[in-house]
């Protein structure tokens, strides 16, 4: 048993991202993407909470482990780990629980195994007993096609799941014997007594004093630098990470409207909220691709937006939905858009926009209202109108290929370039919300270019209006030069965080993969633009 995992890309995404980043430098990426980072950041509320304090709360809540201020986002700590570790297999007699990918996921970044995660147990099992644990991955070749919940790890399972014994992500002491382990839903199933990767476990640590936030997210928020007092708007908030951090720079005051599109979301942003003490956010609820979408629809036709128009549900703004599923399957007709290859010699089709995509995703699901245009609700569209707004977070949903640790890749090039229209509908209701002489920070935590330098080349090209500028904290690395991404001088004003050990600008840092650009808005746009 070991821990020796690798990321299967779908082909025609590693030849889109090969030629992004070159071979050697893909391959660094894709094994690091498999494994935590050693650096575990935790972002101060200085509203409440001095870094220096907190440090020392952290030594006694992990003594042995030395946390430390970043030396240059001030109000970041950071918590280190160790890793590779070998823990001891031998003591647990070939005893073994399989845990599904999250759970893997999960433990690698310091958890315990809950109940929901477990897969499989060897026979026999009895509480404290101690045992080893083992990821089995979906959909893939080594990979389980559909272990019931609670099987016994029989010699015919193991013979089906071979690829676990090199996801083994260390020792632990099972809670209950066999059958009472699967009989509960919910609750402790293992407690970890090793790991592969020592990493402290911060999640929930000093409530309301820190939270867990990744360092490049930290310096997304800063690099936006709203000024305190201003209207600022974060449209894709939850669960509110940077929008507690925007709220932290304006000094809590000011207007931060921070919108997400389902109740359950903005909700999380409201308790964040509250417990950050940060009462200049309003949080609602809304589909913000329609924060253009609909005033550009209503302006052709001449129409007033309707009164009592009732507000956005998941299911009005199921286009990402729908979109996110497809990402998991590989089927061609996702990819009806006819990859070409361009002028940058990859695979790559930027010409998709959300139209196409909303007829294509409308058309799957007939219950789905994606084609058509949601409604706003009255109260965001009084607070959110055109032009209005200082500065814009659009922190958008990506693909997320820069999370780390992350066992399994699933996207196929097709999901990608949908992802990357829905992206530019959004961009464009970005350009439309901002104020002339206001800024826009756009930001993902995906390597992929398609969702990145691609986003830039678009909205320089298409409002000559918007102009990248230098931003106030430089911590990552230049973005990607290359016909339909940036030229020279336009990659040293982008960040990009490759997910590796040293990946930023300093050796120091080991974060996820992330990418940051901040544009001004230098004159008005109107809604046909
Ligand atoms: C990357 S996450 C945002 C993380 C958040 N900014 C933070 O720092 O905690 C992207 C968010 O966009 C939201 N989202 C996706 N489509 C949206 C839309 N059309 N309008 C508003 N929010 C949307 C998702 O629900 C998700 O919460």
């Amino acid at each position: 048993m070991n821990f020796n995992p690798s990321i299967v890309w779908d082909p025609k995404v590693k030849e889109y991202f090969g030629h992004a980043f070159g071979a050697k430098k893909l391959q660094r990426i894709s094994e690091s993407l498999c494994r935590p980072s050693l650096k575990t950041c935790l972002r101060v509320n200085t509203l409440n909470s001095a870094p220096q304090d907190v440090v020392q709360q952290l030594q006694q809540l992990f003594p042995g482990v030395q946390p430390y201020v970043h030396p240059v986002v001030s109000s970041a700590v950071i918590v280190p780990g160790r890793g590779e570790l070998q823990p001891d297999y031998e003591q647990c007699g070939g005893r073994e629980v399989v845990i599904n990918r999250l759970a893997g996921e999960a433990v690698l970044k310091g958890a315990h195994v809950f109940s929901p995660g477990l897969l499989a147990a060897s026979r026999g099992l009895a509480a404290g007993d101690a045992v080893a644990v083992t990821v089995a991955l979906e959909r893939r070749p080594g990979g389980w096609a559909g272990v019931n919940r609670g099987a016994t790890l029989t010699q015919q399972l193991q013979a089906q799941l071979p690829g676990r014994l090199q996801l083994a992500v260390g020792v632990g002491r099972i809670t209950e014997g066999r059958r009472g382990l699967f009989r509960q839903q919910q609750g402790l199933a293992v407690e970890m007594l090793s790991r592969v990767y020592d990493i402290p476990a911060c999640n929930g640590v000093l409530r309301g004093q820190v939270m867990l936030q990744a360092l490049p997210c930290i310096v997304a928020a800063q690099v936006l630098d709203p000024a305190p007092g201003s209207r600022v708007l974060d449209m894709c908030a939850a669960p509110g990470g940077k929008t507690s951090m925007l709220a932290q720079v304006m000094g809590n005051s000011g207007t931060l409207v921070a919108l997400d599109r389902t109740a359950p979301k903005v909700q999380q942003v409201q308790s964040l909220a509250a417990d950050w003490g940060a009462d200049c956010i309003t949080a609602m609820v809304a589909d913000a691709t329609q924060l253009y979408q609909q005033q550009q629809q209503q302006q052709l036709s001449g129409q007033p937006l309707r009164a009592g128009a009732s507000s956005i549900t998941e299911s009005s703004s199921s286009s990402l939905s729908s979109l996110e599923g497809s990402s998991r399957s590989s089927s061609s007709s996702s990819g009806s858009s006819s990859s070409s290859i361009n002028t940058t010699g990859s695979s790559w089709d930027s010409s998709i926009d959300l139209e196409t995509l909303q007829s294509r995703t409308s058309s799957s699901s007939s219950s789905s209202s994606a084609g058509s245009a949601a409604t706003l609700s009255p109260e965001v569209a009084a607070a959110v109108t055109a032009a209005s707004f200082d500065s814009v977070l659009l922190d958008a949903p990506c693909s997320a290929l820069g999370l780390r640790p992350r066992l399994l890749v699933d996207w196929t090039l097709p999901a990608l370039q949908k992802l990357a229209a829905y992206q530019r509908a959004l961009l464009h209701s970005a350009v439309h919300c901002l104020k002339p002489g206001g800024h826009l920070v756009y930001c993902t935590c995906t390597i992929n270019p398609g969702e990145n330098e691609e986003h830039v080349r678009y909205v320089l090209d298409r409002w000559p209006q918007m102009r990248l500028v230098q931003q106030p904290l430089l911590l990552g690395g230049p973005g990607l030069v290359g016909p339909g991404w940036l030229t020279a001088v336009e990659a040293q004003l982008v960040q990009r965080f490759d997910p590796v050990p040293g990946g930023g600008s300093s050796q120091e840092e080991d974060t996820m993969g992330f990418f940051i650009a901040k544009f001004k808005k230098t004159g008005s746009t109107t809604l046909t633009t």
